[in-house]
């Protein structure tokens, strides 16, 4: 890529197990440099360090260059924050009409958001964006911008983690006319913002509930395959998918065991072919958090694991293994992604990248 401007941003809910994650990512970023950490008013006026203090969960520790930055209030401090970046990400733990209410004022403060929440995944002009699948929905920006009566302000929003295993590997295969989709999702112990000392019951266990989960792992795959009509995105109607989400204990990376049928069902060699070469716009731009190879398929029958593969390409590929023909369906695989990197803050990062090498950052 040319040279690319540099861009000033803020965190907003930089406590968090995601802005955590948002902070390790940008800290050496080569265009997006943090100017402002936000969170809620219990934590405003500390300094990064203090605010967190024992709960930084990351390997990495926290980034020297922001531990004495002094954390504004999320809420009351929107138009001063506003005023120092070019951009924010959003992560905060906070009912959802108070999510969306606040990344309105936000963008309305013309300050674009890119939300790793889940409160404007259904607003008809927000794009809900995984970049190597459905880049061009950012084009719904310009109606959004018009609904909000901003010239820069817009909100893009990245898909729930559970789906960016899953989603990736069905989406060049829809040209066969995907039918009916199962999937069971293994889900790591991060998406709830645990750790292993902050919840010792989840070892030598297994939970078969994550509120809300299933329901998003059913409808918003149908929104990012959907289309652009008249400023708006309309979900695809089919194909028809089911699951079942649950919590194991694994510190990162959602593992997904998926069943397929197809229209015209292609052969297994087709494929192993497709993913090899699937590519999107992060590959051909060569944004700076793009996988070389989004989806690495492996041969051996005990892969992907989460504890060996969530990391590949910065845990920004997508690891898939154990294609097989089915005895319902017409195939199955196994499929893991990481849900804090590519599920979650890398996901956004690589979202914003996307959008600021398509000007809408400018
Ligand atoms: N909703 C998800 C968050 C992603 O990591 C979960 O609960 O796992």
């Amino acid at each position: 890529m040319t040279k690319m401007k540099q861009y000033k941003v803020g965190i907003i809910g930089a406590t968090g197990m995601v802005g955590q994650r948002f902070a390790t990512l940008l800290e050496n970023h080569p265009w997006f440099h943090v100017a402002a950490l936000a969170a809620s008013p219990r934590s405003a006026g500390k300094t990064y360090e203090e605010a967190v203090g024992n709960r930084w969960a990351m390997q990495k520790p926290m980034p020297e260059s922001m531990k004495q930055m002094i954390l504004f209030d999320a809420t009351a401090d929107v138009d001063k924050i506003a005023g120092m970046v070019d951009f924010v990400f959003c992560a905060v733990d906070m009912k959802k009409d108070e999510i969306r209410a606040l990344e309105e004022r936000y963008a309305k403060a013309e300050c674009p958001v890119v939300s790793n929440n889940s409160a404007h995944r259904f607003t008809p002009d927000v794009p809900m964006v995984v970049p190597e699948v459905n880049p061009e929905h950012i084009e719904v920006i310009e109606s959004q911008r018009k609904r909000l009566g901003t010239k820069r302000g817009f909100i893009a929003v990245k898909s729930n983690c559970s789906i960016q295993s899953y989603v990736p590997a069905l989406s060049p295969l829809r040209k066969y006319g995907i039918q009916n989709v199962l999937a069971c999702t293994y889900q790591a112990i991060s998406g709830a913002g645990k750790t292993f000392e902050r919840w010792p019951e989840i070892l030598d266990n297994i939970v078969p509930y994550i509120g809300g989960e299933e329901e998003k792992s059913e409808k918003e795959p149908l929104k990012v395959w959907g289309k652009i009509e008249n400023g708006q995105i309309v979900s695809a109607d089919s194909p028809l998918i089911t699951t079942q989400c649950l919590r194991v204990p694994v510190s990162d990376g959602h593992t997904a065991a998926v069943f397929v049928s197809f229209e015209q069902k292609p052969s297994k060699e087709e494929i192993l072919k497709i993913w090899e070469d699937f590519k999107g716009v992060p590959q051909e731009l060569e944004l700076p958090s793009a996988p070389k190879q989004f989806i690495h398929y492996f041969q051996e029958d005990d892969r992907p694991q989460a504890k060996l593969d969530r990391n590949i390409e910065g845990g920004m590929a997508v690891s898939v293994g154990r294609l097989r023909e089915d005895t319902m369906f017409d195939y199955k695989f196994v499929c893991l992604s990481h849900n804090t990197l590519r599920g979650a803050a890398g996901g956004g990062v690589l979202l914003a990248e996307l959008l600021a090498a398509k000007g809408y950052m400018d």
